[in-house]
């Protein structure tokens, strides 16, 4: 994605580049499908041993690899030595010639009509009083300072700021040692300027300024640079200071991690989707091309056919238990709703990769025209637009995966699954998933109060110069919470569908033990009874094992008062044989009670030891790489009552998962071959 645009921000010749080419550049990087670009980024996060940095192909699921794994090698490349080092020559030489450059012989900001010729100070000064943060009980999580490093070491590479190779070399060494400055969480506007200045800080020896090692521990910015193998700590030069700080990079790169995370919840909601539809039973016309085409929108067209994909020829879909007759809206409309934050998802992860590949410091430096460029390149709308914009698109999957939950832990709804998805014996010990619910609401809820814009709570900052700012990386913070929260619902519905999934396994398993018992029943009693198999077998089919299971024995329960009802009605009109036939009505009810006690309590106890007559559809379904990653790769089992495990131990474990990046290969075992097809 990132190499469409290479180019077109180090060119010497820029100025020949016509607006419309960055518009095609754009358009010509979603040339691909969504999951096309899902797989490529899984790929990269997970496959990734180094990174080559050159300022222009930098991915975001490079940068979320670097943020959460020790050891991926950094190196800069050397091909970009050239142009870095004769920005820096440039603006050595300029700053000695008296002309009044911002920030480099002026004041800064709103105080830039202050003059100075001692350049070096400046800097060391600009270091000193940006670092203004407190980190007392809170800093910015350690591999967010990492990736923030990375983004902004890619982005000096450019060759537009002034700045040696030695501190890029520097910053590289920190990385690949692990040893990070210590960052505070907040106090950043447009640029990050603050965080910033905490690396630079640590960069020029400061005695405020900590790196915390692998371990944790916090170290001096002295002793860190000792064991990179710097033994005098950074003096800076003209604009230095300026080329370290004046940038979007910490937003820029926890937003880089939130669209790596955003892509990967956006696919995998489409593919739970389609496994809804699975464990409800429901219709999958709702996949038809033809609507989608119809409506014609990019990612509603590309979630409807994964969800086709999934369900063509699902083994759900094809029993002939009976099947839902119109979804609601959550099943129904899940591609409609799913597509538009698909392409949101899309446009942002564009959006922030450019700035990853971006110049966005200030002043330029331009070395081709022998001039600098005063601009505000610093400032941070394109994250916080985005992270803004995703945010909503997160809110609405997590609405969408809330809307599915709660249809499928309610009997009114879910088709014939227990209420709660309790599976254990006694539905009056079991309540299920019941404190899963309330959890999923709550989640819900601040996953929606999260959706709220931060670029509407903008003040004019730092003596009206900073009149408008762009709050990225608050921005960026705020997604990145609404991605945990997500996280959280995920987990948490991925046990409630696998819950389901058992359920319905253990469903067909009794529903096999009750048809036989009920035809066996008849079978034995008066010539009459098999007349009327067929209407027996329709009874059995239609009603739902989890209407009447709990209570076999019970003659009002809904199956045993369905088959008195056929068997009567039809004995009525059954002349002399239907009056004797009718005669023995009871005593089939007496000896199919019986039998049906002994024999659903025995194919429960064979289901409990993983003795199955009736074999597990999933495993046949292409959404079964979810499926075995909760149970298998996960490790969890079916939740009863009476086993013990409460609901939040296995939550806790797919959350954990989910954590350290493994649904990623998930997504691609269950899309790959619809990948190969397109
Ligand atoms: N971001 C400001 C520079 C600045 C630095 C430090 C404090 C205030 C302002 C600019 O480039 O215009």
């Amino acid at each position: 994605m990132a190499s469409s645009s290479e180019n077109l921000t180090t060119n010497s010749c820029i100025s020949n580049i016509t607006e419309s080419t960055h518009w095609k550049a754009a358009a010509e990087a979603m040339s691909c499908t969504f999951s096309e670009e899902v797989h490529r980024m899984v790929t990269h996060f997970s496959n990734l041993s180094s990174v080559n940095l050159d300022g222009t192909s930098l991915t975001v699921g490079q940068v979320t690899a670097i943020a959460r794994c020790a050891n991926i090698l950094i190196s800069l490349d050397e091909d970009t030595r050239a142009r870095v080092d004769s920005s820096f020559s440039w603006m050595a030489e300029k700053s000695q010639s008296g002309t009044g450059t911002h920030g480099v012989t002026t004041g800064f900001g709103s105080t830039s009509n202050r003059r100075t010729n001692k350049t070096s100070d400046l800097q060391s000064e600009l270091i000193r009083f940006l670092n203004a943060g407190v980190m007392i009980k809170e800093h910015l999580p350690v591999s967010y300072a990492k990736a923030a490093i990375l983004v902004r070491t890619n982005m000096l590479m450019k060759g537009y700021s002034g700045i040696r190779w030695d501190l890029l070399e520097a910053m590289t060494k920190l990385m690949n040692s692990n040893l990070i400055p210590k960052l505070p969480l907040r106090g950043t506007i447009s640029g990050d300027l603050l965080p910033l200045s905490y690396v630079a800080g640590v960069l020029t020896g400061r005695q405020n300024c900590k790196v915390l090692t692998p371990e944790g521990k916090e170290i001096l910015s002295t002793d860190a640079l000792k064991h990179i193998g710097i033994e005098a700590p950074f003096e800076l030069q003209a604009k230095e200071g300026l080329a370290l700080v004046n940038g979007t990079s910490v937003g820029a790169a926890v937003a880089s991690t939130v669209c790596y995370d955003a892509n990967i919840i956006g696919h995998l909601s489409i593919i739970l989707s389609a496994m809804f539809c699975e464990v409800m039973k429901g219709d999958p016309q709702f996949t038809d091309p033809l609507s989608h085409n119809l409506k014609h929108h990019p990612g509603q067209i590309e979630s409807a056919s994964i969800m086709k994909f999934l369900l063509d020829d699902s083994e759900y879909m094809n029993d002939s238990l009976p099947k839902l007759k119109a979804g609601r809206y959550a099943l129904r409309t899940s591609p409609q709703w799913l597509g538009p934050q698909i392409e949101v998802i899309r446009f942002v992860t564009h959006a922030i990769e450019r700035e990853i590949n971006s110049v966005n410091d200030n002043p330029l430096i331009d070395v081709s025209r022998d001039m600098s460029v005063r601009g505000g390149n610093f400032q941070g709308t394109p994250i916080d637009v985005s992270m803004d914009t995703i945010r909503v698109a997160l809110a609405a999957i997590g609405k969408l995966v809330f809307a599915q939950f709660s249809e499928l832990v309610c009997d009114y709804y879910n088709n014939g699954l227990p209420t709660n998805l309790s599976a254990g014996k006694d539905p009056s010990l079991d309540y299920g998933l019941k404190g899963a619910e309330v959890a999923m609401a709550a989640y819900c809820s601040e996953l929606q109060y999260l959706a709220n814009p931060v670029i509407t709570h903008v003040q004019s900052a730092e003596q009206h110069n900073q009149d408008v700012n762009s709050l990225g990386l608050i921005s960026a913070r705020m997604s990145a919470e609404a991605i945990e929260v997500l996280q959280l619902m995920i987990a948490t519905y991925l046990v409630g569908l696998c819950q389901a999934i058992d359920l319905r396994h253990l469903e067909e398993n009794l529903h096999r033990v009750v048809k036989q018992v009920v035809l066996g029943t008849a079978e034995n009693m008066h010539p009459f009874f098999k007349l009327y198999k067929e209407d027996l077998i329709r009874v059995v089919d239609r009603q739902p094992v989890f209407s009447y299971v709990d209570d076999p024995g019970n003659p009002d329960n809904k199956l045993i008062s369905q088959l008195r009802d056929i068997l009567v009605q039809k004995a009525f009109k059954g002349g002399e044989d239907g009056a004797e036939a009718l005669k023995m009505v009871p005593k089939y009810q007496e000896e199919l009670i019986e039998r049906l006690e002994d024999e659903v309590a025995k194919a429960r106890e064979q289901f409990a030891k993983g003795d199955y007559a009736v074999g597990m559809r999933i495993k046949k379904c292409k959404t079964y790489p979810v499926y075995r990653f909760v149970r298998e790769e996960v490790g969890t089992e079916m939740l009863t009552g009476e086993k013990k495990v409460s609901p939040g131990e296995y939550i806790e474990k797919v959350y954990d998962a989910i954590k350290e990046g493994k649904i990623g290969g998930v997504i691609i075992d269950c899309i790959d071959a619809w990948n190969k097809r397109n």
